[in-house]
């Protein structure tokens, strides 16, 4: 049974001016565990796609199911990491950590020490007094990711969470994040716009075209691949076909996508 469905979703942003159509019918669904990777153009709507699945933003049309009945936003812990931490920076990193079971007067000794432990499994075992200024930004981004997982959420949106790491930092983090979604089994929406990342870190690759904004393609990621970390997956035969595959398709809709464009209000549409 399919766990997440968008079933024809379409977003139009309004304002003063008119509207820009940034989802045009969108439908794919995602398995219980299932780590998707959504790639596309830039302004293909990927980032609303995420919007809509956070409850951020309400679809202008079409349906998100969750278990194949209407999502609910107020019921569903869902995680979302974005390329910035957030961390705030004048708290102690534990603070941080512990502000969603805060909120949810949740924080108790054992809450507390759950986090110790996740702190010490993404290789931070002895900054929980820290504060985010002292720390490197690889370090920031493993201490937002112990904040997410801590509130266990169902569903684990990721919005290019490594794209402002440096190379070495990311390819470790990609190792230790896809180790950690492996042990805790989130569902995971990863967006991102590195090919390789993509591949070597989910299970099922989709691609959206600019024109229409909606999905295009769909790419299994074989499982030889899916059985290694990310770092030891990139160095398989099966991995550079897929990325030729993909840079190809990819190429394609990079070169036919115009960016979209404000219908005015009296275009009568
Ligand atoms: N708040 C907004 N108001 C008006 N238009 C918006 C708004 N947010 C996004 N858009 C437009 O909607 C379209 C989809 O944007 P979105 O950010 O979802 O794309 P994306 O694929 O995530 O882009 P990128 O890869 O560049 O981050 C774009 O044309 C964008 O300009």
């Amino acid at each position: 049974m399919s766990f997440l469905t968008m079933d024809k979703v379409s977003h139009h942003y309004f304002s003063s001016k008119g509207y820009t159509k940034a989802l045009d019918q969108v439908s794919f669904s995602v398995k219980e565990g299932e780590f998707i990777a959504l790639l596309g153009p830039s302004g293909c709507g990927k980032s609303t796609i995420l919007s809509i699945l956070a409850g951020i933003i309400q679809p202008t049309g079409g349906n998100v199911l969750l278990q194949e009945k209407p999502i609910s936003h107020s019921t569903l812990a869902i995680g979302y990491m974005l390329q910035q931490d957030y961390l705030f920076p004048w708290k102690s990193i534990m603070e941080n950590v512990l502000l969603g079971p805060k909120l949810s007067h949740t924080d108790t000794e054992e809450m507390k020490a759950a986090a110790l432990d996740m702190l010490e499994e993404v290789g931070l075992p002895e900054v929980a007094d820290f504060y985010p200024s002292s720390l490197s930004g690889g370090m920031r981004q493993r201490a937002a990711l112990v904040r997410t997982l801590i509130n266990d959420p169902k569903i684990l949106l990721l919005d290019e969470p490594f794209s402002a790491l440096d190379y070495q930092t990311k390819l470790k983090l990609e190792d230790l994040v896809s180790n950690i979604l492996k042990t805790y089994r989130k569902t995971t929406i990863l967006v991102t716009h590195d090919i390789g990342e993509a591949i070597a870190m989910s299970d099922r690759i989709l691609m959206m075209n600019a024109n229409p904004r909606t999905i295009a393609k769909s790419f299994e990621v074989p499982v030889e691949l899916r059985n290694e970390a990310p770092f030891q997956a990139r160095k398989h035969p099966k991995y550079q076909l897929l990325f030729e595959k993909i840079w190809s398709e990819l190429d394609k809709r990079e070169n036919a996508s115009p960016n979209a464009k404000v219908v005015p209000k009296d275009n009568g549409e």
